[in-house]
């Protein structure tokens, strides 16, 4: 009997609306994120999160969003959203500093452009594997910008990933193909505009994942 595939996993990016959290759910998103970082057109206050995660059920993941964190934004996120996974942008050991200090699930962003900046090693909860931010840019992802799917086809993964960075449902089905990911993130290819996130685009972008599946 031939081994089940299981299914590609989704998580939906920088909800900051019911109607479009609950579409996520709705969708069979497997992880919905909070962005809680204020330069971001998806932030959202820690307050705020704790509202909208009320609607989330236990079946899927919390994930909360940190750029380079101090302790108390930290203490900050996981009072607000207490089950949440912590997807942080800063270093191996800042994230496992993080993670020893409050017992959290951590995801380390790391941004990549060629197959040598892939980690061998990772003793992290997961890994998002996101194209490098561009030149000028004033968040370290988000930024709709994808990077050669190709590079990760045969890398020996340290830890359970997910590759972001310009998904849409329009090209997800060729990034699974290409990379070889079992798990992708996305964020602007779901918004009709800058942080706009819309239901149209949240269902066809897992539709279309799982088609790949
Ligand atoms: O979404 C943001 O604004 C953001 C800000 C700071 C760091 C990361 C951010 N988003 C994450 O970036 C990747 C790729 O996003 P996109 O699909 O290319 O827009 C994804 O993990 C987002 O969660």
């Amino acid at each position: 009997m031939p081994a089940e595939i299981e299914p590609v996993r989704v998580k939906i990016c920088g909800l900051s609306e019911p109607d479009t959290l609950d579409a996520a759910v709705a969708a069979g998103a497997d992880w919905v994120g909070f962005v809680l970082f204020p330069r971001s057109p998806r932030y959202v206050s820690v307050e705020r999160a704790a509202e909208l995660r009320r609607r989330v059920p236990d079946t899927v993941g919390v994930v909360a969003l940190l750029v380079k964190p101090g302790d108390a934004e930290i203490d900050a996120a996981r009072a607000a959203l207490p089950r949440a996974i912590l997807q942080i942008y800063d270093d191996t050991s800042r994230c496992m500093a993080i993670r020893a200090r409050v017992g959290a699930p951590v995801w380390q962003a790391i941004g990549v452009d060629r197959a040598r900046d892939l980690p061998v090693e990772s003793m992290l909860d997961g890994l998002v594997v996101e194209s490098r931010p561009p030149a000028g840019a004033d968040r370290p992802g988000g930024n709709g910008q994808g990077f050669d799917w190709r590079i990760t086809a045969g890398w020996r993964a340290p830890a359970p990933w997910l590759l972001a960075g310009g998904l849409t449902p329009d090209n997800v089905a060729k990034a699974i193909r290409q990379s070889g990911a079992r798990a992708v993130d996305v964020s602007s290819g779901a918004e009709r505009a800058s942080g706009q996130k819309d239901v149209e685009l949240i269902a066809a972008f897992v539709r279309a994942a799982r088609s790949a599946s």
